[in-house]
């Protein structure tokens, strides 16, 4: 009787905690590995299309902001402040393509990031020309978070030779155009396929405008970042 006893008692106890395990592993593998999907799978959505400032993810970068300052074509400053915002693919891109650059003992500049879509129209009242401003009616790259202006620096900081300056409104300034030192054309090519490299396509008209492949459906934005 004691053995039956303890036989029952031991086969109640076994089944009890053999059930708790397999049900709190199976509740919990499946609610762990679901969360962690979904947590996955947001942050996969939300952080691909979300605008951050450039410099939290990489100081790697220089920043010359030319619109924060009163050197541009609209000879007015019309940022707050100097800095760039963009979707965090664009970022992602840009490190890996600035990542490239480092190797090879340059770095990026970048002249402009993100535009407010109310930035561009003042732009284009100054240049209705598609051909160097983008007419704000479509929309700008730039007011989608995936264009860049950038050139190339060496470990000096100074500016490898583009054949005009950011923003030059003329035939120059074309990757077509061929009346160019060698040097140029060099430069020029390097950060093209740097850029293309990583996901990134050229303006023929503009030899420092990038636009992110994947960007030209998102939304068009006006927002003007945090200056504090
Ligand atoms: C204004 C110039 N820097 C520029 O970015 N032009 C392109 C075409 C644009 O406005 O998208
Ligand atoms: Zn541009």
């Amino acid at each position: 009787m004691k053995l039956f006893k303890s036989i029952f008692y031991t086969s109640i106890l076994l089944s009890v905690f053999s059930c708790k395990t397999a049900n709190s592993n199976t509740i919990n593998s499946n609610n762990i590995a679901s969360i962690k999907t979904n947590e996955k799978k947001q942050t996969i959505s939300v952080s691909d299309t979300v605008f951050e400032n450039l410099t939290d993810h990489s100081k790697d970068f220089i920043l010359e902001m030319k619109y924060a300052t009163n050197d541009n074509f609209l000879n007015s400053k019309v940022y707050d402040c100097a800095s760039c915002y963009l979707r965090i693919k664009t970022i992602k891109s840009l490190i890996k393509a600035n990542e490239e650059f480092l190797k090879k003992g340059y770095r990026i500049k970048l002249f402009d990031c993100y535009r407010p879509l109310d930035v561009q129209k003042k732009m284009w009242k100054i240049v209705p020309n598609a051909t160097y401003v983008a007419n704000p009616k479509r929309g700008s790259i730039h007011n989608r978070g995936g264009a860049v202006d950038i050139t190339i620096v060496d470990k000096q900081g100074n500016e490898l030779d583009m054949g005009t300056k950011f923003d030059h409104f003329g035939p120059e300034s074309s990757h077509l155009f061929t009346k160019l030192s060698s040097d140029v054309i060099k430069n020029r090519k390097l950060l093209k396929k740097i850029m293309i490299k990583n996901g990134f396509e050229s303006l023929d008209s503009e030899w420092w405008h990038y636009n992110l492949k994947d960007a030209k459906k998102d939304a068009l934005s006006n927002f003007s970042w945090n200056c504090n």
